[in-house]
């Protein structure tokens, strides 16, 4: 292998790819570990991929053995807020049991080094509409964002009792594509706004705007657009950080912006040309009303910044690839999931 080696858990899928290709550039040997659930053999182009479930600490072990893995970056898991709802006891599973065997793995192989992908979802529906800090209340209001907190803490827990040291990275919502086309989203079925308000501007069924009566300035939900590229760049930076605190530390990947629901709707349309289809739902179950980062800690922390600023940049991003038919065109739609 050219680099040291480096465990993706999930690495077949949208971030855990656009990482392994960021950790490639910076001469790393990403090992991607994944069940293909929900990701894709297309994906995996930096490195070898290991099928396998991340519930099995044994299968783990021995992969992070066989590679000499110098660390760990933890994707791997289920991450569909409101199905979260629904099935909480496949989040509470696929997410929580993960952890625990990765933790096991890292220990038995003599892996030190961690990185987790912790989420927004944590802070659960803040009362003040501000940017979020690291040491605001953490308070899910979903299974999902449970699951991922229960992570964090057990992560935590275990850097303080063992030779381990982890970072949390608090992502916002990921988005966009490879600015270069060689990766983008390709959930089946799709439940992400973009990409669905992409499709529905290309004859896809309309998009549901989930609940117009938030209490946000038109009604729709406010999130914090991230692209996916300045995501990958901050996982190969939150593994070389030194002087971590007490061994673990968390910090939010968000630009520090908000767009809402109706806002990303009128993204869609300048970037495509044409509007989307659409029609008004109710709320989604388990969805705050707004959540936006304060990303000063990773700034300070990472050197880090997002190089992409601007929400049209990343929507033309998530365009181009749709137009070049993301992993091929036998692959779009439900029938593939
Ligand atoms: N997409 C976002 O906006 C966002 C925001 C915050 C946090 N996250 C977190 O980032 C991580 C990656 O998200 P993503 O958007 O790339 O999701 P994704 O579904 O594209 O990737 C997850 C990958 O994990 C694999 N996987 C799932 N369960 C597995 C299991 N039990 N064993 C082995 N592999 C398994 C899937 O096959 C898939 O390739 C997740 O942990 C998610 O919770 C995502
Ligand atoms: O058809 C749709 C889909 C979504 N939305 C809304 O669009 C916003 C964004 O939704 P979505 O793209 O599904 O992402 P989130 O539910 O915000 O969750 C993403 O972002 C979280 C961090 O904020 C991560 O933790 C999750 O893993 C990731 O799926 C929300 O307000 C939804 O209510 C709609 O109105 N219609």
């Amino acid at each position: 292998m050219p680099g040291p080696c480096i465990l993706v858990t999930g690495g077949a899928g949208f971030i855990g790819s656009h990482t392994s290709k960021a950790l490639s550039r910076a001469g790393y040997t990403p090992v991607v570990y994944d069940n293909l659930s929900n990701g894709h053999v297309e994906a995996v182009k930096w490195g070898p991929l290991i099928i396998g479930d991340v519930r099995d600490a044994n299968h783990l072990a021995e992969a992070m053995r066989e590679y000499s893995v110098a660390g760990v970056i933890h994707f791997a898991g289920l991450i569909e807020v409101g199905r979260s709802v629904s099935r909480p006891d496949l989040f509470w599973d696929h997410n929580l049991n993960g952890v625990a065997a990765v933790v096991s793995a890292m220990r038995r192989s003599g892996t030190a080094r961690l990185v987790f992908s912790s989420t927004a979802a944590v802070y659960g529906a803040p009362a003040e509409m501000s940017r979020l800090r690291e040491a605001d209340r953490l308070a899910p209001i979903n299974p999902y964002g449970d699951s991922k907190l229960a992570g964090e803490r057990l992560i935590a827990a275990s850097c303080a009792a063992f030779d381990l040291e982890a970072v949390a990275l608090r992502y916002f919502n990921a988005a966009g594509a490879d600015p270069e086309g060689d990766l983008g989203e390709a959930h089946y079925p799709e439940t992400h706004l973009i990409p669905l308000a992409i499709e529905a501007t290309m004859g896809g069924a309309p998009l549901t705007v989930f609940g117009s009566d938030y209490p946000t300035p038109d009604g729709s939900c406010v999130r914090d657009y991230i692209h996916v590229a300045d995501l990958a760049r901050a996982h190969v930076l939150a593994l070389q950080v030194g002087g971590l605190d007490a061994g673990f530390e968390a910090m939010n990947l968000g630009r520090g912006v908000g767009s809402s629901v109706r806002e990303i709707i009128a993204a869609v349309t300048a970037a495509c040309g044409r509007h989307p289809a659409v029609v008004e739902g109710g709320r989604r179950a388990g969805d705050p009303p707004m959540l936006v980062a304060d990303p000063a800690a990773a700034m300070e922390r990472l050197g880090w910044s997002p190089q992409v600023r601007d929400l049209a940049t990343i929507v033309d991003t998530a365009v181009a690839w749709r137009r070049g038919c993301g992993f091929g065109p036998a692959r779009q739609g439900p029938a593939a999931a």
